[in-house]
């Protein structure tokens, strides 16, 4: 992959995914830390690409902005839901009344769940149990019945120690899909990496487009044809790279 990307930048497309590929999983959502070097290493790898790296997250993209400030990437940010190309403009869903009020009952009824986080992302919402794995059950009931509840707008995400309701009509997949459209994406082959799930829809498509996917972990149940052990791997790959820009 480093081959490739130095020897020809302008013929790939880089798609990111934060949590568990670019930053280790920590015990709750505040707090990841982005590693020293991280972003200068992301910018150096924006540059020689030609501006064709973008991060495809399931957090909200004002929350990804502040773990990577200064830095400005192109994002899809709530599993693809919103999204901002690289001209800077953000597409977000608008307000949803029945949504707030499903979250703030989501929040009422595990409030005496010791360990389970209610983490509110705006047009998502996410149950953690990575501290809570005692309510992990109990949990994914009263998210389905949510998600019902939530109607066909929204559909259950699961990921690693969490279930998740987010917009229907988004996926990590659709994300990368829109963001080739346009320059300076356009004409590009996607190399996707990330580590859950959610991941497997943007893997998919680059394989589709003829791109590379790469998985963080083990090469087991899943569409990426290649693995990088750990976001720490990950990391000193970019940096190699990064060096040579
Ligand atoms: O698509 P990603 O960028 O990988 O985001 C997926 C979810 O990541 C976060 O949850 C995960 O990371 C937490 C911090 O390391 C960890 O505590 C949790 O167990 C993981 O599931 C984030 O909180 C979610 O909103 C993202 O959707
Ligand atoms: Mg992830």
């Amino acid at each position: 992959m480093l081959e490739e990307l130095a020897r020809e930048p302008q013929v790939w497309a880089l798609f990111l995914d934060i949590d568990g590929t670019l930053i280790d999983l920590a015990e709750t959502p505040e707090a990841v830390v982005v590693p020293e070097g991280l972003i200068s290493t992301l910018s150096r790898i924006s540059n020689l690409l030609g501006g064709a790296v973008g991060l495809v997250t399931g957090r909200a993209v004002s929350f990804a902005d502040q773990l990577f400030s200064p830095l400005a990437l192109p994002i899809a940010g709530l599993h693809g839901a919103e999204r901002r190309n690289s001209a800077g403009d953000l597409e977000r869903l608008p307000q949803d009344d029945d949504f707030e009020a499903l979250k703030r009952s989501l929040a009422r009824v595990t409030a005496d769940w010791d360990g389970v986080i209610i983490e509110d992302k705006g047009s998502a919402v996410a149950a953690h149990y990575r501290q809570a794995q005692q309510w992990a059950g109990a949990l994914d009931a009263v998210m389905q019945s949510a998600a019902e509840e939530a109607g066909a707008d929204y559909t259950l995400q699961r990921g690693k120690m969490v279930i998740e309701i987010r917009p229907a009509r988004a996926s990590k997949g659709e994300a990368l899909k829109a963001f080739l459209d346009a320059e300076p994406f356009l004409g590009r082959k996607p190399i996707a990496i990330g580590d859950d799930l959610t991941d497997e829809a943007m893997f998919k498509v680059a394989n589709e487009l003829g791109g590379l996917s790469i998985r963080i972990g083990e090469l087991r149940d899943t569409a990426a044809v290649c693995a990088i052990p750990s976001p720490d791997a990950l990391r000193k790959i970019l940096a190699d790279l990064a060096r040579q820009a």
